[in-house]
Formats: C-alpha cells, sequence, structure tokens
C-alpha cells in the first residue's frame, strides 16, 4: 500500500518563489565554489540557485533508483540506488541540491560520497529532515509533491460531481 494519502501540486509560480528563498539562505552562508545537482529532480533548482547566486561552476551526480522488481541497466540489486555518474573530491565548498529529501534514503547515499557538501533542498519530509543542511518547506510524511514539470494543464472534475470525496 502507498504510504501517500495527501497530494500537494507545486506550480512553477510556487516552485520558483521557494528556490529564491533558499537562495537567500545560501547566499547568507557562502562563498560557494559551486553547485552540485542530482539529477534528475535538483537540476531546475539548480539552475534557479545557479542565477540568484552567480555560480557558474555547476556538476551533476547522476542517480537513478530503482524499485523493488524493476531491473535497469547497471542495477545489481532490485531497490537499490545506481549512480551513473559521480564527481570527484569530498564536495567541500559545493551546494548540494535536489528537489526534496522524503525517506532520505538518496541523501545518504550522496552525503556518504561528497561528505563535505551542503546538502539543500527545496522540500523535507520528516524522515530525510536530519540529513538536509538547509530546506524552505517541509511537508508531512504522507504527503505526495507533484512538481510542475511532471504535469500538465487539464480539466478539473467539480467537486460535487467527484466519486471520491
Ligand atoms: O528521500 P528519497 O526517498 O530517496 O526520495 C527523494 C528522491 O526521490 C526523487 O527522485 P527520483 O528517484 O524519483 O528520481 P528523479 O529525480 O530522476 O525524478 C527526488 O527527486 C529525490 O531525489
Ligand atoms: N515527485 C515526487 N517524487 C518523490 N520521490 C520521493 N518522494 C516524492 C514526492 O513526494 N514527489
Ligand atoms: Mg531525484
Amino acid at each position: 500500500m502507498t504510504p501517500y494519502s495527501k497530494d500537494f501540486p507545486v506550480s512553477w509560480e510556487e516552485l520558483h518563489r521557494n528556490a529564491r528563498a533558499l537562495s537567500w539562505r545560501l547566499l547568507e552562508q557562502g562563498p560557494w565554489k559551486g553547485i552540485i545537482a542530482i539529477t534528475r529532480g535538483g537540476l531546475v533548482p539548480a539552475a534557479i540557485l545557479c542565477r540568484e547566486m552567480d555560480i557558474r561552476l555547476i556538476d551533476t551526480i547522476c542517480v537513478v533508483s530503482y524499485e523493488d522488481g524493476e531491473k535497469g541497466e547497471g542495477a545489481t540489486k532490485q531497490g537499490e540506488l545506481n549512480i551513473l555518474k559521480g564527481v570527484e573530491g569530498d564536495g567541500e565548498g559545493f551546494i548540494l541540491i535536489d528537489d526534496l529529501v522524503d525517506t532520505g534514503r538518496t541523501a545518504q547515499k550522496v552525503r556518504e560520497m561528497l561528505p563535505k557538501a551542503h546538502f539543500a533542498t527545496i522540500y523535507a519530509k520528516p524522515a530525510g529532515k536530519p540529513l538536509v543542511d538547509t530546506f524552505v518547506t517541509e511537508v508531512s510524511q504522507d504527503t505526495w509533491i507533484r512538481f510542475p514539470w511532471d504535469m500538465e494543464y487539464t480539466f478539473s472534475t467539480p467537486l460535487v460531481n467527484r466519486q471520491d470525496t
């Protein structure tokens, strides 16, 4: 059964506003050598952060998370995180950015690889929150966040006509 019972859609405007708020907080903690985006969710936040903070050195750590039962090239064990591309060094002076932390599984893995990087996210859920250095908005563990790049405008059924509410 899914652990998510609440839906939290995020608009481009809201995402942009939150990413700018994160930039303010990170600027105060600089200077920074560069940004490392955790793909793919960290890519849009990274673009906004580096524009606001005038950072030109942008790298990626490319992660694929396979669900149980799913198989992929390079997957050694089911349910495992696969690193398609890492980053040299220990991350000192770099911001490591992702869109959110949920269970903390991704965060734990990348923090092991880059222990001195400053880990930042826009959203954090309670289970992953202790692994984040700076975040903007906390949501409950049973909330599923929907990012604007995963959505499209479509007809919305009036509440009174919905069977499931
Ligand atoms: O704390 P966790 O439980 O690890 O979940 C958080 C991760 O899940 C999502 O990425 P996802 O693996 O869905 O891939 P994507 O970024 O390529 O969309 C999100 O972008 C985080 O990286
Ligand atoms: N889009 C999205 N991806 C996730 N991966 C783990 N948790 C989430 C979530 O709440 N939203
Ligand atoms: Mg991700």
